[in-house]
């Protein structure tokens, strides 16, 4: 598979967005995703002049370019309960804020993480990921402050420059993507989840939520989720993953489903019964190409998750030394 630095990587973002008002331009395919994102599944972008500004910006050139390890930190989280989880309806890409126990759960993940490396960010668009993300980066203890990447213009860009080396390197970029959104709903999103079980039957239900090939009505199923989710995982978190950069992301319980499907190796059927708690921090190590999971970086497990690595132990020693 074909790598590309953050530098490239970056750079290219911009143009991916279909919520962007370039992109919005653009013919859709049977998915109502933009023909154009379909085509380059597997095609990295070119980095061009005017794309590189942004990156200039946020990434220092202690920020590695270049493989420094052939291992890396993976963080997953499920956003924290978004009010809509709290009134039980479907929410797939309705963007709907965190409520204050969502606030409360994403500060609770960000103190199980706060030892763990993170170089860089990926969210969704939403705001639920987006704001879980954030609150989370408040509890490191690296005390670096996360910077979404405004690349959608090249005003954007310009306007959103940082101006200070030493700023920088306090920095972690981080990088909205579409593709890591909830699956779409259908015509489900808005509808009560218990009202539709008992309107549609229990099983129905249950299919169209769990199972990895049954669409909700005119709805994404977890194999058409899995499809774009997945491809942006291979396409660009992997290869940071593979340059040695640690990354974090904060998506949503069936975007991440399909990711785990495809870290675990998960059958279509083990991922039926595969649930995400909101808030919950998952660790994956990825080294020699492959990934080991090592689950929730909490309490009296904690001692354990260090002890997999000598680089993670190495990094909170360094974290200690600094900060105490
Ligand atoms: O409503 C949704 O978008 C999702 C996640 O909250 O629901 P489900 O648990 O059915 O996947």
């Amino acid at each position: 598979m074909a790598t590309v630095t953050s530098h490239q990587f970056i750079g290219s973002f911009a143009s991916h967005s279909p919520f962007n008002s370039k992109a919005s331009h653009f013919p859709k395919d049977s998915l109502n995703l933009p023909i154009k994102f379909r085509q380059n599944r597997f095609k990295i972008e070119a980095t061009t002049a005017s794309q590189t500004p942004v990156l200039d910006t946020l990434l220092s050139p202690s920020t590695p370019y270049k493989k420094k390890t052939n291992e890396a930190s993976l963080i997953l989280i499920r956003h924290g309960e978004s009010l809509w989880n709290e009134k039980n309806l479907f929410t797939g890409c309705v963007d709907v804020p965190l409520t204050e126990k969502g606030v409360a759960e994403a500060i609770q993940a960000g103190k199980r993480i706060s030892t763990i490396p993170v170089d860089l960010i990926f969210t969704s668009s939403l705001i639920r990921a987006q704001m879980t993300a954030m609150l989370a980066m408040t509890q490191h203890r690296c005390k670096k402050v996360p910077i979404i990447l405004h690349d959608e213009s090249e005003k954007a860009q310009t306007w959103s420059h940082v101006f200070s080396e030493e700023t920088r390197k306090q920095s972690i970029p981080v990088i909205a993507a579409w593709q890591l959104n909830e699956r779409m709903y259908g015509e489900l999103q808005g509808l009560n989840k218990e009202e539709t079980a008992e309107r549609y039957g229990t099983q129905q239900v249950h299919e169209w939520r769990r199972s990895y090939h049954i669409p909700p009505p005119k709805g994404e199923s977890l194999e058409m989720c899995a499809e774009r989710a997945v491809a942006y995982f291979e396409d660009k978190i992997q290869p940071e993953l593979a340059l040695g950069n640690n990354v974090l992301i904060a998506a949503h319980g069936n975007s991440l489903r399909s990711i785990i499907m495809y870290l675990d190796k998960l059958t279509s059927q083990e991922v039926t019964s595969l649930e995400l708690s909101t808030g919950l921090p998952l660790l994956y190590i990825f080294k020699d190409r492959k990934f080991m999971r090592r689950g929730s970086p909490v309490g009296p497990t904690e001692a354990g998750v260090y002890a997999y690595t000598k680089r993670l132990a190495q990094y909170r020693q360094k974290l200690d030394e600094t900060l105490n």
